[in-house]
């Protein structure tokens, strides 16, 4: 049986540092590196998983957190499928800024996207800062997807992508694959691809 090939883009938002791109080269390559650098600008990355009897196409941006970059995201969370927004529980503040780019999504972004909360570094609950608890009612309270990981360990990195998968079934097939690409030729000026992590 042939399977349909769907593309699905989506986004990874969220204060510098708390794990984004280490989220993303787990997810791509099954790899975490201690010094990875901070991201410049976005970078770009697709990873193809069987999802039921179709295929998903991940077409993944991940922006950089600084605060320098802030006025990019609106580029690469336009047209997305789904957005994965990430705080690292030992820090606080990472959630209070998490809150913002909820606002900023529903003000802003597409009315239909999925929105994933990711509480990264739960390797290192001892520094714990952020409740589970909270952050799941938070989630809840917005109809967020939520799952705190560990890119380190390889934990709940895979599901965090099959609940989004889950959950994109549910909604019209908007444009969103033929205008991620479209927007990935627009933007490759502004974007390093990153080729390992
Ligand atoms: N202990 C632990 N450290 C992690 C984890 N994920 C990422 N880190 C570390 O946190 C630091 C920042 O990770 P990045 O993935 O670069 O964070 P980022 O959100 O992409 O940062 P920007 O690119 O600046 O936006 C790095 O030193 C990572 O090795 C994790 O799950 N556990």
């Amino acid at each position: 049986m042939k399977m349909s090939l769907r593309e699905l883009k989506v986004c990874l938002l969220g204060d510098t540092g708390v794990g984004k791109s280490s989220i993303v080269c787990r997810f791509v390559e099954d790899s975490f590196d201690p010094n990875i650098n901070p991201t410049i600008g976005a970078s770009f990355m697709t990873k193809t998983v069987q999802y039921q009897n179709e295929l998903h196409k991940f077409l993944i941006w991940d922006t950089a957190g600084q605060e320098r970059f802030r006025a990019l995201a609106p580029m690469y969370y336009r047209g997305s499928a789904a957005a994965i927004i990430v705080y690292d529980i030992t820090k606080e503040e990472s959630f209070l800024t998490l809150k913002n780019w909820v606002k900023e999504l529903h003000q802003h972004g597409p009315s239909n996207i999925v929105v994933a909360i990711a509480g990264d570094k739960c390797d290192v609950s001892d520094a714990r800062e952020v409740l589970e608890k909270d952050a799941k009612d938070y989630a809840d309270s917005i109809h967020a997807i939520f799952v705190e990981t560990s890119a380190k360990n390889a934990i709940n990195i895979n599901e965090i992508f099959t609940e989004i998968s889950q959950k994109i079934p549910l909604l019209e097939r908007s444009e969103t694959g033929v205008r991620g690409l479209k927007l990935r030729r627009e933007q490759s000026d502004l974007t390093r691809e990153r080729t390992c992590c």
